[in-house]
């Protein structure tokens, strides 16, 4: 199919993207249970200006309204997790047939809408027992409570939703949450609890991918990550080592092990004491094989030598120009060299961009109109770039804007707004931004240019 940007193979699938805890609100209903980012948004200073997700977009009660304006934005696909507490309150045993009404309800309405729901088993938030059980993704067993987990809901669901990524940016919340305390739970320990996490959340990865498969006929099954290609800041070799280790702690250990089961020898070198222990039959029981490689991209990596994240002492650098409101660069060409990487090495069999976009403050003009010029330029400059890359051979499949509506981005509170859709989250009112008119048009079939 042709559009603005030019040509985009058939069949290509233009989506939105959003998170359970993010948008859903309702924390107390439906029988949901409580989960680390419900205990780690009310922990004082843990989240700007004091904010949680405890209404958030209350999608939980305006689902169907939040679908008719998907359908406005001309979407083929919605990328939507589950929260795990809302199925499992406990995180296992009793199952909560509230929780699972909910999801069926909105899948249904996705698919009377014409619109293929990507659910995402995992966006974060892990139920508070199983942290408060045994630490969480530090205790081995919590494996067989996520294969639980995917059982029920791949029964609940296989019948209508084919497309099921396992987690999300598994390097983001283990060492988010394990090390660097900035998510949940908030903990500050040494990087060997988040390489011990994350080799729990690649085997629960790996034995979820075979549940997803025994109860989903046609099933495409994918995981979600964050790749970024390290540009050295300058050529002295104390950079160029620490954008190589840049590139073994942000990309290889993930895509090794995952696609290759195998963690980098240089960088098991460097964790030495830090490694997790490795059972026999581990890396080949998380290297299943992958329909489609999620993957998020935003920016640019310019990496140099730094004193403090050790033993990885690496440290980003900001260069001048253009800045989002996360603080990130703005630098198109990125998704083109993110995804040359990863083809080039790894030639996964489809990709999927699962989230691109821009927090800017958006602001509803008197005209009652969001101009937000700004994320028209930046998607329509990523998208040049993806369709050069598509045209080299890339077998991308699918883009999906972060996010379809304003919505709560973790630490930050409500201030960071990605969306296509304005949210005013004390009226709950939605105003389709300039940006969603624009990505309406790229996504409109009719716009097709014989
Ligand atoms: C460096 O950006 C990461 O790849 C990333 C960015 N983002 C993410 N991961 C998460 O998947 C979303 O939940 C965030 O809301 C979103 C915006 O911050």
């Amino acid at each position: 199919m042709k559009n603005a940007i030019g040509e985009f193979p058939e069949g290509f699938l233009w989506g939105a993207a959003t998170a359970a805890y993010q948008i859903e609100g309702a924390v107390t209903e439906g029988g949901r249970g409580k989960n680390i980012w419900d205990t780690f948004t009310h922990t004082p200073g843990a989240i700007k200006n004091g904010e949680n997700g405890d209404i958030a977009c209350d999608h939980y009660h305006r689902w169907r309204e939040d679908i008719a304006l998907m359908q406005q934005l001309n979407l083929d696909a919605y990328r939507f997790s589950i929260a795990w507490s809302r199925i499992l309150p406990q995180g296992r045993g009793t199952v909560n047939q509230a929780g699972l009404d909910f999801y069926s309800r909105l899948i249904d309405g996705l698919l009377e809408a014409g619109i293929q729901p990507f659910v995402t088993l995992y966006h974060w938030d892990l139920p508070q027992a199983l942290q408060d059980e045994g630490k969480g993704w530090l205790r081995r067993g919590i494996v067989e409570d996520f294969v639980q987990y995917t059982d029920v809901v791949t029964r609940a669901f296989g019948d209508r939703v084919k497309h099921w990524t396992t987690f999300n940016e598994p390097g983001v919340f283990t060492w988010g949450g394990y090390v660097l305390g900035e998510d949940a739970p908030g903990w500050r320990m040494q990087p060997g609890a988040a390489l011990t996490a994350l080799h729990h959340v690649f085997l629960a990865h790996g034995a979820s991918a075979q549940v997803i498969r025994e109860n989903v006929p046609q099933s495409q099954v994918g995981i979600v990550l964050d790749i970024n290609v390290a540009e050295p800041a300058s050529e002295a070799p104390e950079d160029v080592a620490a954008a190589l280790r840049f590139d073994g702690m942000q990309n290889r250990w993930f895509l090794d092990a995952l696609l290759r089961g195998e963690y980098p020898a240089d960088m098991v070198a460097l964790f030495g004491e830090q490694m997790p222990r490795i059972e026999t039959g581990d890396m080949q029981r998380m290297a299943v094989p992958l329909d489609y490689l999620g993957i998020n991209i935003y920016r640019r990596s310019v990496i140099a030598h730094g004193d403090e994240l050790v033993p990885v002492n690496y440290c980003r650098v900001l260069p001048p120009g253009e800045h989002t409101l996360m603080g990130w660069e703005v630098y198109p060409k990125c998704i083109y060299d993110i995804l040359k990487y990863v083809n080039e090495r790894y030639g996964p069999p489809k990709i999927y961009i699962t989230e691109n976009g821009i927090a800017l403050p958006d602001e509803v003009s008197p005209d009652g109109h969001v101009h937000d010029e700004r994320r028209i330029a930046y998607l329509r400059d990523h998208l040049t770039y993806l369709q050069r890359a598509i045209a080299e051979g890339v077998p991308v499949r699918g883009y999906f804007v972060w996010t379809l509506m304003d919505n709560f981005e973790w630490a930050l509170g409500f201030e960071p707004r990605f969306g296509l859709i304005y949210v005013d989250h004390q009226t709950q009112q939605r105003i389709m931004k300039d940006s969603g008119y624009f990505y309406a048009d790229i996504a409109k079939k009719e716009t097709a240019v014989k």
